[in-house]
């Protein structure tokens, strides 16, 4: 396959890179709470978010204040984001960089390694099985970590049946773009009946605004929570962290 013979002729890029990854499932593993801090302009469901967008300075502020790691969209269309902003981010931190994108290519798999990301976000709803398992192997061959995002009991079954160790909740429908903080509580519920809690870390995905969310999310025993609008809107993301007990 011609995406093999790219990777051959990288080689010693390849070596390097994977050398220098960063390790996301590392920091899910600590006791505490771990924040993904997340970077975007706009969104599909809000339009314009951040108009002084300033993604260095976001990038500083989450970084003080403790964030286990970084959020980057980089999808155009709806979200004002580009690989270009994820390639600065990476030039100005050692954290591990998540890029948020709509994934339903082998190439963009590979694009997300090269651009310097740690971790890729693989969408059940939008994969088969076969794609899901076949983006997850190309992932373990580069040393990328993957948050699996499901969104119903479907997607949750899914995922279990492949190799995934992050999974992430969306607490967001794709289709309606409707929040509820809901959906982790139950999906949670449903990993823990289903005998598979232990072995999977457990990410919470969107609509996250006050300490009280956080609260119940605490209580449901999440390893990390993904906050991008709230931290977005901040005048200071870092007194927002603090405030949601995050840092
Ligand atoms: O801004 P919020 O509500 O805190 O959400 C962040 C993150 O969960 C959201 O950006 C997201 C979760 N899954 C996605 C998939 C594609 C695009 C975006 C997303």
């Amino acid at each position: 396959m011609i995406l093999d013979k790219i990777v051959e002729h990288k080689k010693k890029e390849v070596k390097e890179l994977k050398a220098k990854r960063r390790s996301l499932k590392e920091k899910l593993a600590s006791d505490k709470i771990s924040l993904l801090a997340e970077i975007k302009k706009a969104s599909p469901s809000k339009g314009l978010i951040q108009p002084n967008f300033k993604p260095d300075v976001q990038l500083k502020a989450y970084e003080k204040a403790g964030a286990a790691g970084i959020s980057v969209l980089t999808d155009q269309k709806f979200f004002q984001g580009s690989s270009q902003i994820l390639k600065q981010m990476r030039k100005l931190t050692e954290l591990p960089i998540l890029r948020k994108e709509f994934i339903i290519d082998p190439l963009q798999v590979y694009e997300s390694f090269f651009i310097g990301a740690d971790v890729v976000l693989l969408i059940a709803a939008i994969l088969t099985d076969q794609e899901l398992n076949k983006f997850l192997d190309i992932c373990r061959e580069l040393k990328l970590e993957a948050i699996v995002e499901v969104h119903s009991l479907a997607d949750l079954k899914r995922v279990l049946k492949t190799e995934a160790e992050i999974i992430g909740i969306n607490n967001r429908d794709l289709n309606d773009f409707s929040v509820q903080l809901k959906t982790t509580a139950e999906l949670a519920a449903e990993l823990e009946k289903l005998g598979e809690r232990d072995n999977h870390y457990l990410i919470a995905e969107s609509g996250i605004k006050t300490k009280e969310d956080l609260d119940f999310l605490k209580e449901i025993g999440v390893d990390g929570v993904l906050i991008g609008e709230t931290l977005m809107r901040a005048e200071s993301p870092a007194a927002k962290i603090k405030e949601l007990g995050l840092n």
